[in-house]
């Protein structure tokens, strides 16, 4: 019966689509790139190392056979360089904004310009793409009359705040209302946005990550699980291809999903049917998890002033 709730639909084929993602030179980014050549897209690639782009472009042309790899070297910040790359890499059918960078630490004891490069490059990096390439996916899309899309990279602390975050989560939570806004404005030229909740990923990013992530962040994130970059990947390009508006990526992101699912829309009649029953259990289940932080975050406190 839901069913008639659930809307936009659409299917997004990759084959001969030109699929144009950032960050693509690393982790995510180069595992959904990978993936997405093999499924016969024309790949383009955006980041600021050209080194590590074409060792990427190198790779992905070895997995998957594609010798049309585009690699543009840009800094997202730098919005007239991504006009000029996404000038050259030609009309896009799957835009795939996955670049991100991610610091946890105490506010208190973060740099207000560390706070201000992550919402630059997270935040702003997002819509100089997603401004730059919408023109020309709004033409594509009225002459082939094929659906398009428009990915963003968030994450599950972008669906829940957690210790250490508040820099990161502020950027990530900021990508829902432009993507829920965005999906409003672009519903009439067939072009559909996904969200993308991935759990801790092992990539490099991560790596770098884990060598200042506060012992409590490591606590709370590692709850979620870790999931590999070429099974979010998978999930992503599979939420991309059905349209779906939220794509979680493992059980607990399935579960925040639910309870987190807020106005978002929904285009499958099985997951609003699940919302409409679940919510009030996921909130019960987010509340056991709220309730279980409070105590680990207390009692970490109390063990380290003892200590101190
Ligand atoms: N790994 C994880 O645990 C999780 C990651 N995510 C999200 O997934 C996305 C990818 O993460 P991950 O693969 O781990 O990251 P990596 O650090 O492995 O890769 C980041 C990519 O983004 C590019 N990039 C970074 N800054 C800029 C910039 N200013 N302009 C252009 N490109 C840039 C990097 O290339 P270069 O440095 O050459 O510019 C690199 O290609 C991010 O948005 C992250 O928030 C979400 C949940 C979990
Ligand atoms: C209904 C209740 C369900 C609760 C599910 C479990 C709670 C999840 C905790 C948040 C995990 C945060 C991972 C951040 C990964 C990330 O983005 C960093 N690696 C930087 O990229």
């Amino acid at each position: 019966a839901l069913a008639f709730l659930t809307r936009p639909h659409a299917r997004i084929a990759l084959k001969d689509s030109h699929v144009f993602i950032t960050g693509g030179s690393s982790g995510i980014g180069l595992a959904m790139a990978t993936a997405a050549a093999r499924e016969g897209a024309r790949v383009s690639i955006l980041a600021r190392n050209l080194a590590r782009l074409e060792e990427a472009r190198a790779a992905i042309q070895r997995d998957s056979g594609r010798d049309d790899v585009g690699v543009h070297a840009a800094d997202v910040r730098d919005a007239d360089a991504v006009a000029r790359a996404l000038q050259e890499a030609g009309p896009v059918d799957v835009l795939v904004c996955n670049h991100g960078v991610f610091v946890p630490q105490e506010l208190e004891r973060q740099d207000m310009d560390e706070i201000k490069w992550m919402v630059d490059i997270n935040l702003m990096g997002t819509f100089h793409l997603i401004k730059a390439a919408l023109p020309a996916m709004k033409a594509r899309t009225r002459e082939t009359r094929l659906p398009g899309s428009i990915a963003i990279m968030s994450s599950q602390a972008g669906q829940v705040g957690i210790y250490g975050y508040t820099a990161y989560s502020a950027s990530k939570f900021a990508l829902r209302g432009l993507g829920e806004a965005l999906q409003h404005e672009v519903v009439g030229d067939n072009i559909h946005v996904s969200l993308i909740f991935p759990p801790d990923t092992e990539t490099p990013g991560l790596e770098e990550e884990h060598k200042r992530r506060p012992e409590l962040t490591n606590i709370i994130a590692g709850l979620s699980g870790g999931m590999k970059a070429d099974d979010v990947a998978k999930k992503a390009l599979d939420g991309i291809k059905s349209a779906k508006f939220i794509v979680p990526c493992n059980f607990e992101g399935t579960m925040l999903a639910v309870a987190t699912a807020g106005l978002s829309p929904q285009s499958s009649a099985l997951m609003a049917f699940i919302e409409v029953i679940g919510t009030g259990l996921m909130r019960f289940a987010a509340l056991c998890f709220q309730w279980n932080w409070f105590s680990t975050i207390e009692s970490y406190y109390a063990k380290n002033k003892k200590s101190q």
